[in-house]
């Protein structure tokens, strides 16, 4: 794991931009798109806003987040909705969202119409994931009702999941579509976070899930 700490949250998301920005050129030099795969959540807003003015080919780039809250578009806590007023704007409104939600009452009932959509985005070419004060990461939740079956190295690509501290159902991508990113970067702000990726270092990823990400990642930090 390599850690980036940061003087302040602008310098961060400024930092972080550049980092990402630098990937998915990279990525677009030796293949046809780059498959960029975020997660949701209030942390990476800033970091967003600065990526969308990136100049690169965002047309050959396709964007889908790690989970998404089983709710419509539009609603207050759709990933998809905010993905697209922070990051999909501005010279990155041309790249292509893959979507991670339907109008299936149920993400069990949603994912079958989705799969599809996944077809030639593995391995994801640049993987940013951000982390909650429970160790999770997408909707790796501890104590979660499918977590073992999730983490588990032949898990499906695509799996619901319920938990205490989630709020609604969920969607997530599971650990083997996750893991096998060709980059990785985490996310994390303030010393509540930061002191749960210390104690994640080395730990269980079933009790922290974040734990199963961090060995090849880069940490980007700030208070
Ligand atoms: O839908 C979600 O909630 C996310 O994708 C989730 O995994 C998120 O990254 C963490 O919960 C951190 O969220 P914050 O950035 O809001 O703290």
């Amino acid at each position: 794991m390599k850690l980036i700490d940061y003087p302040d949250r602008e310098i961060l998301a400024m930092g972080l931009a550049d980092a990402l920005a630098s990937s998915l050129k990279n990525s677009l030099m030796v293949h046809d798109h780059a498959s960029f795969c975020v997660p949701g959540g209030s942390s990476p807003g800033e970091t967003f806003r600065a990526l969308s003015g990136a100049r690169l080919d965002w047309e050959r780039v396709h964007v889908f987040l790690n989970d998404e809250r089983w709710v419509p578009e539009g609603h207050a806590r759709s990933n998809t909705s905010l993905l697209k007023r922070t990051l999909l704007t501005d010279r990155a409104a041309a790249a292509t969202l893959v979507p991670l939600v339907n109008e299936a009452e149920t993400p069990e009932d949603g994912i079958p119409g989705l799969i599809d959509g996944f077809e030639g985005e593995l391995p994801i070419s640049l993987l940013l994931l951000g982390m909650g004060t429970d160790g999770h990461t997408a909707s790796l939740f501890p104590g979660a009702d499918r977590l073992a079956e999730a983490m588990a190295p032949d898990a499906p690509l695509l799996l619901p999941m319920r938990a205490e501290g989630a709020g609604e159902p969920r969607i997530t991508l599971s650990r083997p579509a996750l893991e096998g990113a060709m980059e990785t970067h985490v996310l994390i702000m303030g010393e509540e976070k930061r002191a749960v990726l210390e104690k994640a270092r080395g730990a269980d990823p079933m009790e922290l899930p974040i734990a199963a990400f961090l060995n090849d990642a880069t940490v980007h930090w700030a208070a």
